[in-house]
């Protein structure tokens, strides 16, 4: 099944690749993949197929990244662009992994962002679903998660304190206690990647927010096409996208 490939801007990081399912009405995915945001897409390209061969329309978008052309704010405005760009008003569930799942959760959280923030928007995603993510840079910092990720997307020890409020997931969500977008914070028991406070945490400050923890399951075979982690991710998906994604009114 080969992917659609296009751009969403002008560098040669705002690019995506998309899988059309078959059906017309076949729900939409924004995938947005990890690797503590230095990463580039490639290694999420066979998990996107196969949603695409389970019936869903996926996109993949490339980012700038750390220690290239992204970090703060470039990053930012990629994923936010990408998004306004590429879901074309369309309802969509947004996931991401990992760091991309702290990319998907900061996504649903920009209704919070002050109103003169560029990256303030009220179409938000229908359902976002962060999996085995990142949800507290703060926490990621003070962790050392893979060697100063957190801080390297933040610019430095310097500017992070700053730019955490803006572009960090729990501590957006915490005032309110809601994005006001159906949160669902899936991850493996036995994930062997990040420390679990990461899962528990922003899921007990977000009161739409669900938190399912797959027994044994570490936390990368989320990603693996077929697995049994994989499965209980499309069926979440499905069922997101089912409830939540409703045509919106203009
Ligand atoms: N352990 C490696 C790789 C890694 O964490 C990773 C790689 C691909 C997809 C997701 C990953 N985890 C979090 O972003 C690292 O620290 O960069």
């Amino acid at each position: 099944m080969a992917p659609v490939h296009g751009s969403y801007g002008p560098h040669p990081h705002q690019v995506y690749d998309m899988w059309p399912a078959q059906a017309p009405d076949a729900p939409l995915v924004m995938l947005l993949h990890g690797g503590y945001w230095r990463y580039d897409r490639m290694h999420l390209t066979p998990f996107a197929a196969h949603l695409a061969r389970q019936g869903i329309s996926t996109i993949l978008p490339g980012f700038r990244r750390s220690g290239g052309a992204g970090g703060y704010p470039a990053t930012f405005d990629d994923i936010a662009l990408a998004i306004d760009t590429l879901t074309e008003g369309r309802p969509f569930v947004l996931a991401g992994h990992c760091s991309g799942g702290h990319l998907a959760l900061w996504a649903a959280a920009r209704g919070l962002l002050p109103p003169d923030s560029p990256w303030h928007s009220t179409t938000l995603p229908a359902a976002v679903v962060g999996f085995g993510p990142i949800t507290d840079l703060a926490g990621a910092i003070r962790d050392d998660l893979s060697d100063g990720a957190a801080l390297q997307l933040l610019g430095g020890a310097g500017t992070a304190d700053a730019r955490l409020p803006l572009v960090d997931p729990l501590t957006l969500v915490t005032p309110k206690g809601t994005t006001g977008v159906p949160t669902v914070i899936l991850h493996g028991a036995a994930d062997e990647e990040l420390p679990h406070d990461q899962f528990h945490t922003y899921a007990a400050a977000h009161h739409d927010a669900e938190l399912i923890s797959l027994p044994d399951i570490g936390h990368y075979t989320f990603i693996e096409p077929g697995s049994e982690a994989s499965r209980v991710l499309v069926d979440l998906l499905r069922r997101l996208h089912a409830q939540h994604a409703r045509p919106r009114t203009p």
